[in-house]
């Protein structure tokens, strides 16, 4: 194949000069690069060193299986179509091209966040990457484009609790402290140490996101449109700093970007544009406006090259995106260092022996103290919807007890009694499970950032989040269940209050467990009414129904319920266990013998420890099924 001349492009010539007006003047887009880099001019902060990387793909496809209400078989769409390329230690790379052409795309499977799907090779400093691993994960890091920052927790106490997390144990507090002091420093943020997260600008939390995975200073850096949001002098500034960033310590950087201003598209050392998941350009940015020009589309005077990159892309110069791709493959660079795509049989990265791998992580242990830590910390700067769910509880027992006052005790007040004991299961059983069930996907967006970056594993989230969630909702439920229990006269006897409390609450958080299971599974839209269904289905056997008035092929709900399991031992504590009779103020009261009403319901011989051993069992069961599915979702994407 004939190759494209290409006119004389050299790395040191700027890309505005190619699209200067005739008289060679660019007055009107003169460089002002230290202006524009407030951040990492003195920079004092030393990294261990950590090995260089140069990355490479070739042929890389990614495709999606898609849904749609007419097909019932999915159709496959192919995002990517075999895309090739290599980004190199030390250069700020730059992924453009128009809406939807695959840059989040290739920058997830780059990254290795979306693997499923993918296909080509990834080369790491010539050796392929293999998939999911966890060595690749130590080596970079992904800063997505919205920032997932816990709103409660100041700058410095983000930092600090990510360079425990991250830093581990093996090194002093006083030497995390110093990292943590510059690296703010160094990002121009100092001044925010006491600042809460949810109130920095949107151009802190971008410095803050990329402070953050600094601490173990990843060679190689992913950013999905970090200049997204922000003005225009922040945005240069966010470029100015990633340019540092990979001069500095030889990383690797690469973003994505949506039409950079001519200024800060010359900050970029490489580009690798997109279209329609090809590659319509890859090189350096300088010698984009002579490629484009050496295949018929010339950039007009005093035009910005990145947009006219997006105008050539969408087709605006008569160029279609097959020819643009074909030209990309026929051109050969100049490039300062020997191609990088040759690949070595599977294996993991070296480093090489002058640089230090970072400290480990913190322990198991320390990870579920840190993490609890973090918790306690946000709550106690936001714990308005703690107090609001606990005196919910509180109000709603006055509410049932003053009701159903004297139920307990009264003959005549059975079936009112059995309305409490069903209303008060109801009760606790969604407020364990809607509370997690639709907070829970809200957490998911920090869970994957941290645990794709390394901060932790998932077990110790997860033990973390239960060591507050349980408690919690215990205490909810047994404020209610004492105020009310009180209020509508049930037996003051031990064994039965205390019988009484523990099958409820248990009850509540394998609810509880329930609600995490659907939280962890299903996007809020569907967690809002699964949530409820799943509750309204489980309780009806058990309370409406009875055992022989089931049609059969139901019966094993009764079986496998946990609400019934509940719902029957409550009404076994209360009336079972040898109840003398209720007192009975009326001429004839059918309930006065308790065991009367348990053979009419067809649970005179419910065993109050088998149901409690059901009840456990069904919520561990469920919290083991969460964890698998989050593990799945943030392993296997
Ligand atoms: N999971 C998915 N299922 C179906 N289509 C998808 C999926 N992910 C991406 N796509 C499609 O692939 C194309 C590329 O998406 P991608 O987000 O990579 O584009 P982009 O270049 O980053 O766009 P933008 O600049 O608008 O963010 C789009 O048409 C998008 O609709």
């Amino acid at each position: 194949m004939a190759s494209v001349n290409l006119p004389q492009c050299s790395p040191a010539k700027s890309a505005l000069s190619c699209c200067q007006g005739e008289d060679g003047s660019n007055e009107n887009v003169r460089v002002h690069h230290s202006s524009n880099n407030n951040y990492l001019i003195q920079e004092k902060h030393s990294f261990p060193k950590r090995p260089e990387v140069d990355l490479a793909f070739k042929n890389v496809r990614y495709e999606v299986k898609e849904w749609n209400v007419r097909n019932v078989i999915p159709v496959t769409k192919e995002i990517l179509h075999g895309v090739s390329g290599e980004f190199r230690a030390g250069e700020l790379a730059a992924i453009m091209g128009p809406s939807g052409a695959g840059k989040s795309t290739l920058l997830n499977v780059l990254a290795g966040f979306n693997v499923h799907g993918a296909a080509g090779e990834i080369l790491v400093n010539g050796r392929v990457r293999v998939a999911h691993s966890e060595r690749w994960r130590r080596t970079s890091c992904y800063i997505q484009q919205d920032s997932h920052l816990r709103a409660g927790l100041t700058a410095g106490e983000a930092m600090t609790l990510a360079a425990h997390l991250k830093l581990g144990y093996t090194i002093s507090s006083a030497y995390k402290h110093t990292q943590v002091l510059e690296l703010l420093e160094m990002l121009g943020l100092n001044h925010c140490y006491e600042t809460l997260c949810g109130r920095l600008s949107g151009g802190q939390k971008k410095r803050l996101d990329i402070a953050l995975e600094l601490l173990s200073n990843p060679p190689v850096i992913f950013l999905d449109e970090p200049t997204t949001g922000l003005d225009s002098a922040s945005c240069s500034q966010c470029i100015a700093l990633l340019q540092r960033l990979a001069k500095v310590e030889k990383r690797t950087v690469i973003c994505t970007i949506h039409q950079p201003s001519a200024l800060q598209f010359e900050m970029f050392d490489s580009l690798y544009a997109l279209s329609d998941g090809q590659c319509i350009y890859r090189g350096p940015v300088q010698c984009l406006v002579p490629h484009l020009s050496s295949i018929g589309a010339q950039c007009p005077s005093y035009h910005n090259p990145a947009d006219f990159l997006m105008e050539v892309a969408i087709g605006e110069y008569g160029i279609t995106v097959d020819s643009l791709a074909m030209a990309v493959n026929q051109s050969s660079w100049d490039y300062k260092k020997p191609a990088i795509t040759d690949s070595k049989p599977n294996a993991e990265i070296v480093p090489t022996p002058v640089t230090k791998e970072p400290p480990p992580p913190a322990g198991f242990l320390a990870q579920c103290f840190l993490l609890y830590r973090r918790k306690l910390l946000c709550i106690k700067r936001d714990y308005n919807l703690l107090v609001v769910r606990l005196l919910c509880h509180l109000f709603i027992g006055v509410i049932f007890g003053y009701l159903y006052r004297g139920s307990g005790y009264r003959a005549n007040g059975v079936l009112a009694n059995y309305a409490y004991l069903y209303g008060s299961l109801l009760l606790i059983v969604y407020t364990g499970k809607m509370a997690v069930t639709l907070a829970f996907p809200l957490e998911m967006q920090i869970l994957t950032r941290e645990h794709f970056n390394r901060w932790y594993r998932l077990a110790p989230y997860y033990i973390s989040t239960l060591m507050f969630e349980v408690p919690f909702q215990a205490a909810c439920a047994a404020t209610y269940l004492a105020v009310s229990y009180w209020l509508t006269g049930q037996p003051i006897e031990s064994h039965r209050i205390l019988s009484f409390l523990v099958v409820s609450i248990a009850a509540s958080l394998t609810a509880q467990a329930w609600g995490f299971f659907i939280g962890a599974t299903t996007p809020v839209r569907i967690a809002v009414f699964a949530g409820p269904i799943i509750a309204v289905l489980f309780s009806v056997f058990g309370f409406c129904i009875r055992y022989m008035d089931t049609p059969s092929y139901f019966r094993w709900i009764f079986h496998i319920s946990y609400f019934r399991a509940g719902f029957h031992s409550l009404l076994y504590t209360v009336y079972g266990f040898g109840r003398k009779d209720l007192s009975c103020d009326d001429i004839y009261c059918h309930y006065q013998k308790p065991n009367i009403f348990l053979n009419e319901m067809e649970i005179n011989d419910t065993n109050v420890v088998n149901n409690f051993v059901l009840i456990v069992v069904i919520g561990v069961l469920m919290h083991l099924l969460t964890a698998s599915a989050l593990w799945c979702k943030l392993n296997r994407r």
